[in-house]
């Protein structure tokens, strides 16, 4: 099978993405890939690291203000069409298959115009700008949340979950913790703050580390590569402190995530996949900077089945941090509560349900 995937920007496009493709590798080996992305996207940098094919387009979001960079915008669509549907006769794809972001609009668009069966997946609870332009051109609309059913036409809906989410499931447990630093042995916290990290969460973090001295527990915190000389100045204390290590980015989530107690981030869609069907307690900070405000909706999916608990972006201190962390670090029995919660949202078999909506299509 030739299967062509498209999704970009931010982590939560990406990685669902990457994970379509690893499933139909590990399931049918001969089979072919092409991802499709920009050159500006994290998916530039992470697609290549996973020896998948990889192709650009130049494309740019639309400004939701008046503003004369829309020309531009609508400029960059049309060409972006034509190289899309020159890659694609290229290839030959027998699905083509959009994971959201703006990237996937030409993609997607051009394969429907030149008859090839076409999927896309939305991972919030709110549709974004892209899948709703895209949802009239497609053959399926595969969802994560049956919130979501209402932008779409509703025979080409279906609920299937998040990929990474079976992703996740599968990996096998090999201790990672010592790469950063940190005791395999301890009870451990990631903090992070999506797949670009979060000045919010970065400014609290700052506030935060002495606080977390001589705690029984540690702390993994991946600032996100922008953010990351900020902690240049702290670096004597990071140093003195044996139960905290920075990085700019966490490349195997997967295997930090299984290796850990539980985890503080923002409420993206596949960082809540992946912590739903692992079964991880956690501790949400919605971001207020996304459409319609859906990470609170994210959250509060979990918050209200005493899945997850929540700190409010404007609320967020270090001091606030440090006093949440320790409500689930040092209590195991309130862990494990919020652990069985947290499983009981999973949708583990996401990926075999999404691989469903192919198999009827190809
Ligand atoms: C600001 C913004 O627009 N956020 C959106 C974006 O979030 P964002 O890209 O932050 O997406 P998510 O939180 O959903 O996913 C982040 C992904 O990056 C991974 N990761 C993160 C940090 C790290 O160091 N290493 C790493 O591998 C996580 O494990 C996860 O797989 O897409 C999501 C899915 O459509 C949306 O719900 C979010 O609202």
């Amino acid at each position: 099978m030739k299967v062509l995937v498209s999704g970009g920007g931010t982590g939560g496009h990406i990685y669902p993405a990457i994970s379509i493709v690893r499933y139909i590798k590990e399931k049918y080996p001969d089979s072919e890939f092409l991802y499709i992305g920009t050159e500006k996207g994290l998916e530039s940098k992470l697609v290549p690291n996973q020896h998948i094919p990889f192709k650009t387009i130049e494309i740019q979001g639309f400004y939701r203000t008046l503003t004369l960079k829309n020309f531009k915008t609508v400029y960059l669509f049309l060409t972006s069409i034509k190289q899309a549907k020159k890659y694609i006769k290229e290839f030959q794809p027998d699905i083509v298959i959009g994971t959201g972001g703006y990237v996937c609009g030409s993609v997607v668009y051009a394969a429907s115009k030149l008859n090839i069966p076409t999927i896309i997946h939305e991972q919030n609870s709110v549709a974004g700008m892209t899948n709703k332009f895209l949802s009239k051109y497609v053959d399926k609309v595969g969802i994560c949340f049956t919130d979501a059913a209402e932008y779409f036409p509703k025979e080409k809906v279906a609920l299937v979950g998040n990929p990474r989410a079976q992703e996740v499931m599968m990996v096998d447990k090999k201790e990672v913790l010592e790469e950063y630093g940190l005791d395999s042995d301890k009870p451990t916290i990631v903090i992070f703050g999506g797949s670009r990290g979060a000045q919010t969460i970065n400014n609290a973090m700052k506030e935060a580390l002495p606080l977390f001295k001589g705690k029984p527990y540690q702390v993994l915190y991946a600032s996100g590569t922008i953010y990351f000389d900020e902690f240049k100045e702290k670096e004597e204390l990071i140093k003195q402190l044996t139960n905290v290590t920075v990085v700019p980015y966490i490349d195997n989530m997967i295997d930090v995530l299984i290796n850990v107690e539980a985890l503080v981030g923002r409420a993206g869609a596949t960082s809540m996949a992946e912590i739903t069907a692992l079964g991880l307690p956690s501790i949400l900070v919605p971001s207020p900077n996304v459409t319609d405000d859906h990470q609170t909706k994210n959250a509060k999916s979990l918050v209200d089945k005493q899945a997850a608990l929540m700190i409010k972006d404007s609320e967020l201190t270090g001091k606030s941090l440090v006093e949440q962390v320790d409500k689930l670090m040092l209590d195991d029995n309130y862990r494990q509560t919020m652990a069985k919660a947290s499983k009981a949202e999973g949708i583990p078999d996401a990926m075999d349900r999404l691989y469903g909506l192919i198999q009827e299509l190809t």
